[in-house]
């Protein structure tokens, strides 16, 4: 590989001896990977039996097509295998409060939503406006049912939030050299000062997050850079200026090592953050750093979001026929209307000031007339085991359906919506009239599933 001078030399001045294997490695394969969902049942052992990645028992080495079954119901989330450990280090306790401050597109919010297990609840935020709909995207289709989703600067959300949070992860924007092997365009846009606009920002955007980080709680730091200015270096700055704050250790497995406190202030506490270099273990260039804040007094909040509105007698009722009919026992609270789309929200949110809300929690559908009709990201939060009507359908079908094309069965069940299921995995909610299926899958996501 190509990689830029400045680049070289730099590495050959840092890693001395190392510095051979190390840009040796940038001609080795780059390795894929994907985390299983653990709300999916009965998913296929060609899936479940890959070798796992050491330090997320939910990860897998491997590649899933974006055109399969396993990734459009939300089985399972490709992620590169060293960015499975930022999410494995994080690790929050079910109940907790977690912000995933630069969450788009989606990969270490959707591994969060694993630890939640749907409960507490998890603020992720994107600041870039189109890359705030994919995140919501890949949100829904992992059906996290107790995320609220943000599109706003880190300074539009720290007011917000102030001492809010048991667990802020901040997957930094950086230079991204930790990428180069997998995605050499990465290389175009670099340069030794591009490094440190990158550092710059990533001061700016830690100021406003370490504010949001209730005493006791703590802060997961990453990056997909070797730049000790944007790794080592970011970690001194913050342990010197923010005093209330201490790193802990990272368990390292799997050929993590620990950080060079000697690439920044020779601090022996910095060792405690992990690096992950591509000759030393299965995947790309990342560093890790977990910050916890001292216990204390936390601000005290005073008043609460006003996301909504009640629901008016007759869509209450055009609900709730719904989810006696079809969810069967599945109980949402915290319900709302936004311009006649119907949400749950996951908790009362703090007085939101001038934030802006892009999803306010789990989307359940739309009122339409005299009609409720279910939404996609419903379908994909449902449990196939737990719903009182689904569907089956076949491989054909399934093709028909996420093709966006209506399709016939053989006998005709009672009209009405139905938890359409391939393979054990919801797919989305069909509305059945005769012997048809009116297809309901989101235009925006249609697509074409070819044969091998
Ligand atoms: C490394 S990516 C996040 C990847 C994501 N966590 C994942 O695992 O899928 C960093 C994100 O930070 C966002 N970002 C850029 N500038 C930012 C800023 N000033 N404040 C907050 N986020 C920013 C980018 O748009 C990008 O989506």
């Amino acid at each position: 590989m190509n990689l830029p001078d400045d680049f070289v030399t730099k590495y050959q001045r840092l890693l001395g001896t190392e510095a051979a294997a190390f840009l040796a490695s940038f001609d080795t394969p780059s390795l894929s990977g994907y985390r299983v969902n653990p709300t999916h049942h009965d998913l296929p052992t060609t899936l479940t039996a890959a070798p796992t990645v050491a330090y997320e028992p939910l990860g897998h080495f491997g590649s899933v097509s974006g055109r399969s079954l396993m990734h459009q119901s939300g089985a399972v989330y490709s992620q590169e295998p060293s960015a499975m450990f930022v999410g494995a280090t994080a690790a929050p306790k079910v109940g907790e409060r977690v912000l995933d401050l630069c969450a788009a597109p989606g990969g270490k919010t959707t591994h969060l939503a694993s630890y939640l297990q749907g409960t507490g609840l998890l603020v992720t935020n994107e600041i870039n406006r189109k890359r705030v709909k994919v995140l919501a995207e890949n949100v829904e289709r992992f059906g996290v049912p107790n995320a609220v989703i943000f599109n706003d600067a880190p300074e539009q959300l720290s007011p917000v939030f102030p001492d809010y949070f048991d667990k802020v992860l901040v997957d930094a924007p950086c230079s991204g050299e930790g990428m180069f092997r997998k995605d050499p365009a990465a290389m175009t846009y670099w340069s030794l000062d591009y490094v440190n606009d990158c550092a710059a920002r990533q001061r700016d955007i830690l100021t406003e997050a370490l504010k949001m980080v209730k005493p006791g709680g703590q802060l997961i730091y990453s990056t997909c850079t070797f730049a000790p200015e944007e790794d080592e270096q970011m970690m001194a700055w913050v342990l010197q200026n923010f005093p209330e704050f201490h790193l802990v250790p990272i368990q390292k497995v799997g050929g993590v090592v620990d950080a060079r406190p000697e690439w920044a202030d020779g601090n022996p506490e910095l060792a405690k953050a992990a690096r992950l270099f591509p000759h030393l273990m299965q995947g790309e260039g990342h560093f890790v750093a977990k910050l916890e804040r001292d216990t204390g007094d936390a601000h005290e909040l005073r008043g609460s979001a006003t996301l909504g509105q009640a629901l008016t007698r007759d869509q209450q009722k055009l609900w709730q026929d719904f989810a006696d009919q079809v969810l069967g026992q599945a109980t949402f609270t915290n319900l709302v209307t936004v311009k006649d789309q119907l949400f749950a929200l996951p908790v009362t949110l703090p007085d939101l000031k001038h934030a802006h809300v892009f999803r306010p929690g789990l989307h359940l559908g739309v009122f339409k007339k005299n009609r409720f009709e279910p939404a996609y990201a419903l379908a994909l939060a449902s449990d196939p085991q737990v719903v009182s009507r689904s569907l089956t359908i076949t491989a054909d079908q399934w093709r028909a359906w996420v093709h966006g094309d209506t399709f016939t069965l053989t006998t005709a069940p009672e009209k009405g919506w139905y938890l359409l299921v391939c393979a054990g995995q919801p797919v989305g909610f069909g509305k059945v009239v005769g012997n048809t299926v009116k297809n309901f899958f989101p235009k925006g996501l249609r697509f074409t599933v070819y044969d091998h």
